[in-house]
């Protein structure tokens, strides 16, 4: 199928009574670009910890909003010049200029999957579910994910960081924390491995649905995997709930600055002993987790790299 863009050049200030205007005529997900940097929660959802340069806000925004090229799009767009003018009326807007292009045929929601292939993280394959496994790889231990909109194919190094350290630590008796799970993928490999229990939770209410469906897919019991959706930061009743020294290893792969408010109430949660397994670091914060970790009460165990990503593993003394 494709599309026709259509993209109005506005002002920062306009950006929200325009996208609400847009989706009163109908018009379903608008795509907004501004120099706005992204706010603190904006980036922990989005896993961004350092931002390329923008350059200054120089208060211009474009609204993109797209059309099937085979609907007649005539009526929407004067609907939408006709409540451009009329907000015009009475607050500033900007241009409000109406750019068209054609976009490729594209599949937005699905297009992703073209660039998620099987891979191995040594001998642990793991597979998009719609893929079929090759003959060379069927004596890997398989974990099959489809993360949807949750983070977590497996395919970044943060999560490839976690996953061997998870192999170091994890016995038959060993009870998993998994803090910010995404799609589930540190949860299910730890059971895989043959921890007892796995424990999920994330802010993104995204990723506790398809959290749940990866751990059908992969065969996990019912009863050795729950998942919840929580802010272990902000969230005193959850910090108490998930239980106190209560697992044998936490795996949070965060970004730093989560991690470092997060790592004494993590402390909390772990058993004396236990380890605490962390990545989403990039290299240039890896000083900073060091010593806030040192700082609650960590032995710093190992330190692994994978680009400019960072994982840090300590033990709770
Ligand atoms: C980089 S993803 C990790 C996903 C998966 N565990 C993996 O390793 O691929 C980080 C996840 O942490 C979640 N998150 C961020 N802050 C959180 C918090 N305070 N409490 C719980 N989850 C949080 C995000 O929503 C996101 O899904």
């Amino acid at each position: 199928m494709k599309w026709n863009k259509y993209t109005i050049k506005t002002i920062t200030d306009a950006e929200d009574i325009i996208s609400s205007t847009l989706m009163d005529l109908g018009i379903e997900g608008v795509e907004i670009e501004d120099k706005i940097p992204l706010s603190e929660a904006d980036k922990k959802q989005m896993f961004v910890d350092i931002l390329p340069d923008m350059g200054p806000d120089d208060n211009v925004a474009y609204i993109s909003f797209y059309i099937d090229s085979e609907v007649d799009a005539k009526e929407t767009l004067q609907n939408v010049k006709h409540e451009l003018n009329e907000l015009r009326s009475y607050m500033e807007v900007g241009e409000c200029t109406i750019m068209e292009s054609q976009t490729e045929d594209k599949d937005w929601i699905n297009n992703w999957k073209q660039y998620f292939k099987q891979f191995s993280v040594d001998d642990i394959l793991i597979k998009p579910s719609w893929e079929e496994v090759k003959p060379e790889d069927h004596d890997k231990l398989m974990i099959q994910i489809d993360p949807g909109t949750a983070f977590g194919t497996g395919m970044h190094e943060t999560t490839q960081l976690c996953i061997r350290q998870l192999k170091k630590y994890i016995t038959s008796t060993t009870k998993v924390f998994d803090v910010g799970c995404g799609s589930g993928i540190l949860s299910i490999v730890s059971i895989k491995l043959g921890a007892t229990y796995a424990r999920g939770i994330d802010i993104d209410p995204n990723a506790i649905n398809a959290s749940i469906e990866n751990a059908k897919v992969n065969q996990i019991p019912e009863d050795k995997f729950h998942v919840e959706a929580g802010n272990l930061l902000e969230d005193i009743n959850l910090q108490q709930e998930v239980g106190c020294e209560a697992y044998d290893i936490v795996v949070a792969n965060i970004l730093a600055d989560v991690l470092i408010p997060l790592t004494p109430v993590i402390k909390k949660n772990l058993k004396p002993n236990g380890y605490y397994i962390t990545s989403g670091i990039i290299d240039k914060k890896e000083e900073d987790v060091v010593a806030a970790v040192k700082d609650n009460g960590f032995e710093i165990v190992e330190i692994t790299h994978q680009g400019e990503w960072v994982s840090v593993t300590a033990k709770k003394l």
